[in-house]
């Protein structure tokens, strides 16, 4: 551990922080930032983190967990229940909660609710950040500040900060760490120095051939495609310098009226799935990658226990 250099009497830090936000808030696209690497999956579309994934932020005085929640809404369906428990179990159990609000979208009924949830929560600290500040010119940006600093006082939440961030531009994204570093416990690091995020592997590649394959598709269809990996295992016989890893991932849709959407005219489709994923897996994993990508029927996944829990769920 010898890149842990600090002043004797800075103590060691270490803790869980989680962001939480509407759809879209920014969350994925801040944990990469912070982290410094591709760990959690960002879209374009509304609700696509399904797993919690963490990703871990190494520093000289503190290693800061960061667990990426699904957004919390209203249920509709057993998944969208069994999503809400996730999320609420994960707000109890962390150090410090980061509350995303995007700087060029006024607050509105979706913010609300989730500030509305975070006022219950009392023990932890809550930082209220201003997400894509990019977006927005100093005016709008000035206004949101205000806006939420008003949010947490007619909701009695006392924001421990209030920080504006753009992750894609990478400002101010070093300074919201060092704000949230002193809100965690004192302690030695959780995670070997160096590990980004302990989602098992297979989940992560899960979620990089679903993203892949929620580009460009009907807004209905994100909700109806989960992806499992079935086998990860690495090519017999290839020489020791030129190794080969196969993986075979089975691509779920609700009904079988969805599986032209998926794979496309002549399978045009999935094939750009697979060679836009696989490029992604194989800079994730650092190894070249077959990938065996299957679609399959899994009628009504969504509404069906049992489906939902060989899925992941
Ligand atoms: N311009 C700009 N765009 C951003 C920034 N952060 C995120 N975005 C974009 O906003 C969209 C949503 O970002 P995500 O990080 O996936 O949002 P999320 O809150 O994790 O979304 P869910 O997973 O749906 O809950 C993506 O298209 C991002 O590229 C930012 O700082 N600036």
């Amino acid at each position: 551990m010898s890149a842990r250099t600090q002043p004797a009497d800075t103590p060691y830090r270490s803790g869980f922080a989680c962001f939480v936000g509407r759809p879209n808030a920014g969350k994925s696209t801040l944990t990469n930032a912070l982290v410094g690497q591709k760990v959690a999956i960002t879209s374009n579309r509304p609700q696509t983190t399904r797993h919690t994934v963490r990703g871990i932020v190494h520093r000289p005085d503190a290693q800061l967990v960061l667990v990426d929640t699904p957004g919390l809404h209203k249920p509709r369906t057993l998944l969208g229940e069994r999503l809400n428990d996730v999320v609420r179990t994960t707000w109890a159990e962390v150090d410090v909660i980061g509350f995303c609000l995007p700087a060029d979208q006024k607050i509105g009924p979706g913010d609300t609710f989730i500030a509305r949830e975070l006022a219950g929560i009392k023990k932890t600290p809550k930082v209220a950040i201003v997400t894509k500040t990019d977006l927005a010119d100093g005016q709008t940006l000035r206004e949101q500040l205000l806006a939420v600093d008003k949010l947490g006082r007619d909701l009695g939440i006392e924001w421990a900060e209030i920080v504006p961030v753009s992750a894609t531009a990478g400002d101010q994204v070093g300074l919201l760490a060092d704000l949230l570093v002193p809100l965690l416990p004192e302690g030695p690091p959780l995670y070997p120095e160096g590990d980004l995020t302990d989602e098992p592997e297979q989940v992560m590649v899960a979620e990089l051939i679903r993203e892949a394959a929620l580009e460009g598709v009907r807004d209905e269809l994100p909700h109806s495609i989960a992806v499992v990996v079935e086998e990860m295992l690495p090519r017999e016989g290839r020489p020791e310098n030129r190794p080969l890893l196969d993986i075979h991932a089975n691509l779920y849709i609700e009904r079988p009226s969805q599986k032209g959407i998926v794979i496309g005219p002549k399978g045009a489709r999935l094939k750009e799935v697979g060679m836009k994923s696989r490029t992604q897996i194989e800079a994730l994993l650092g190894t070249p990658v077959f990938l065996d990508l299957h679609v399959k029927v899994a009628k009504d996944w969504q509404r069906d226990p049992k489906q939902l829990r060989k899925l992941g769920f």
